[in-house]
């Protein structure tokens, strides 16, 4: 059983599947607790995975997104299979400090500031813009980085750096713009 705060379906906001419909599974707790945090997170159900299963299916879309809370103090291989045998496309947003089950098909990293990162692989790196030194981050092993605005507050101030940096690119948390979940 695993403890589930929502399951809803709406556009991926963020990163580089910004646009995509997805299922979101947001699993409950979190082993850090970032002072910017956007979710609450905490409250949730148990549910089995056929129950998980059964949840997600009941929508069109292919891609999955497991997220939290932490979803990597939740999941493994098990899991992840039972979605793949509907045919479903595994994704998570994960702040890199848990191993991961390596079927899992989209690895979105969003690594916090003195948190130890447990990851060896990613796919995208998605870091908050609060005015730290982001640089060390370009040396994680992803194919795409990411900065994304703090509750879409400093935007400003993440555009004049991406320009100053072109490794980046800005992700736009465009739910939060458009008011969908
Ligand atoms: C709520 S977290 C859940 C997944 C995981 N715990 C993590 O931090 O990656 C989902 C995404 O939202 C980002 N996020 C959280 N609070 C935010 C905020 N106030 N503004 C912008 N992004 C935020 C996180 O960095 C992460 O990329
Ligand atoms: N639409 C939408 N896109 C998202 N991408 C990552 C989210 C998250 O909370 O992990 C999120 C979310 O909460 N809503
Ligand atoms: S790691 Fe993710 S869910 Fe946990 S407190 Fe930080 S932003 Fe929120
Ligand atoms: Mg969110």
């Amino acid at each position: 059983m695993r403890k589930i705060n929502e399951i809803f379906y709406s556009l991926q906001g963020e990163g580089y599947h910004t646009g995509m419909p997805a299922v979101f599974v947001r699993f409950s707790g979190c082993n850090l607790k970032c002072s910017f945090c956007d979710t609450r997170h905490e409250e949730g159900t148990w549910m089995s995975d056929e129950d998980i299963v059964r949840e997600v299916i009941k929508y069109p879309a292919r891609v999955v997104i497991l997220t939290g809370g932490e979803p990597g103090l939740w999941i493994d291989e098990r899991l992840v299979d039972a979605l793949h045998q509907e045919g479903k496309y595994v994704c998570i947003e994960t702040n890199g400090t848990c191993l991961l089950p390596e079927n899992i098909d989209w690895v979105t990293c969003s690594p916090k500031e003195g948190a130890e990162l447990k990851l060896d692989r990613m796919d995208e790196v998605k870091v908050v813009y609060v005015g730290q030194d982001v640089s060390p981050y370009l040396d994680l092993p992803a194919g795409h980085y990411f900065l994304q605005p703090c509750s879409c507050s400093n935007t400003g101030e993440v555009i004049a750096y991406i320009l100053q940096h072109p490794e980046w690119r800005l992700s736009l948390q465009t739910h939060k713009l458009l008011q969908i979940p």
